[in-house]
């Protein structure tokens, strides 16, 4: 049973690689600084609010698809994260019937800071989280944090016909509708299709950016890769900036129209692929055709070797199966994706060395105390 809602000083979260890289906030302040009180005062005052918010405890309520994660974090860091299982169970008719852990025998949800791991793999599952979201939030809960690495409905936030749902703004509305437990819900979603998709949220709920680029970074220092192809100007404009701080790491800018389908056209606009080792960026994959078009056009064009990677594989209609060794659209040596859904990844096959895929646990957890990372 947590006694507090903090952890003391020595039993703190230790840093992981990826969370030094975003550490400035808890490095003491730079002694050339000192003369100037005020901004010295302010600096100490913001690295202690820092180091409180990464010791902050959590009780993890996980949907079903995310239980080995919340297992996973309440192992790797104990005197931070406890997690409560619930029972995702149903009535005869298909109703829910669902019991949320942490109540009983005792409660230790009321009062805490909860983190709700969530996963919107579709429509029933979606209902049901709803539902544990509400009723945690009317059962005096300290605060609400929902991890939903993958935002399915990103790429829905536009209509071309009147009658037609953009349900990226839909999902915003209920989650902007759900109660208020003092304070407005934090939404932590990772690279979201579009990033004005934020601004649909308003009112009880609040969104927090990430990105599991750094994921890719560190792949890219590993391995011999030496630049990075974007699909579409929406990913260079998107994703461009965050390697800045990579030189050396060349660029090139592709243009994609969409025809019948699956069909792209794909050509570059900016950059040379002669002899390079490619990394084609996106945010996500579904039939998969951006990335065969795109890594088609960069080995006409002379690639050496060409990869893919996305944050959220989610390959509907198994589509992953073209990229496998074998399959009619196998043009990379690799095809990094993250555990973003669950549900699709932990089916994708890596042992032939195609697919690789990345945890998010780590990140994710740094992120919980980052609070803007795009
Ligand atoms: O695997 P695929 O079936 O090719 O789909 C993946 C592509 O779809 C999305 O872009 P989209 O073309 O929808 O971008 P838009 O918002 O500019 O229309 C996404 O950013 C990928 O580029």
């Amino acid at each position: 049973m947590p006694t507090g809602r903090y952890v003391s000083s020595s039993k703190q979260f230790p840093h992981s690689s990826l969370c030094q890289r975003n550490s400035k906030t808890t490095k003491s302040g730079d002694d050339h600084n000192d003369d100037r009180g005020n901004d010295r005062a302010q600096r100490i005052m913001y690295n202690q609010q820092a180091r409180q918010r990464e010791s902050m405890r959590y009780q993890i309520i996980a949907a079903e698809a995310c239980e080995p994660l919340a297992k996973r974090m309440a192992q790797k860091y104990p005197d931070r994260f406890t997690f409560h299982p619930t029972n995702w169970l149903k009535f005869p008719d298909g109703t829910d019937n669902i019991e949320i852990g942490g109540f009983t025998p005792v409660n230790v949800i009321s009062g805490e800071h909860v983190l709700f791991l969530a996963s919107f793999h579709n429509n029933d599952v979606t209902l049901s989280q709803f539902q544990v979201m509400i009723c945690l939030l009317q059962s005096f809960i300290e605060s609400m944090t929902v991890v939903l690495p993958f935002s399915p409905v990103g790429t829905m936030e536009r209509v071309i016909r009147e009658g037609q749902v953009a349900t990226a703004a839909t999902y915003a509305h209920m989650f902007s509708s759900l109660p208020r437990c003092g304070r407005p819900t934090r939404l932590m979603v990772y690279d979201l299709h579009t990033l004005q998709n934020r601004f649909y949220l308003h009112g009880n709920a609040v969104a927090s950016l990430h990105s599991a680029i750094p994921m890719l970074k560190d792949k890219i220092k590993e391995t011999g890769v030496n630049c990075v192809a974007f699909p579409d100007d929406g990913a260079a404009k998107r994703f461009s900036k965050m390697f800045e701080d990579m030189p050396g790491l060349e660029v090139i800018v592709c243009g994609k129209t969409r025809g019948e389908g699956d069909t792209r056209i794909v050509t570059i606009q900016d950059g040379n692929a002669t002899d390079k080792h490619i990394v084609i960026v996106d945010d996500l994959v579904q039939t998969g055709g951006t990335l065969y078009e795109t890594g088609k056009v960069l080995k006409d064009a002379g690639a050496a070797s060409v990869n893919a990677f996305v944050t959220h594989g989610v390959f509907p209609n198994d589509s992953w199966k073209l990229f496998n060794k074998g399959g009619a659209r196998a043009c990379f040596d690799k095809f990094w994706v993250t555990n973003s859904i669950p549900t699709v990844t932990d089916t994708l096959p890596t042992k032939d060395g195609v697919f690789e895929v990345l945890d998010l646990m780590d990140l994710i957890i740094c992120d919980l105390d980052h609070f803007s990372c795009i």
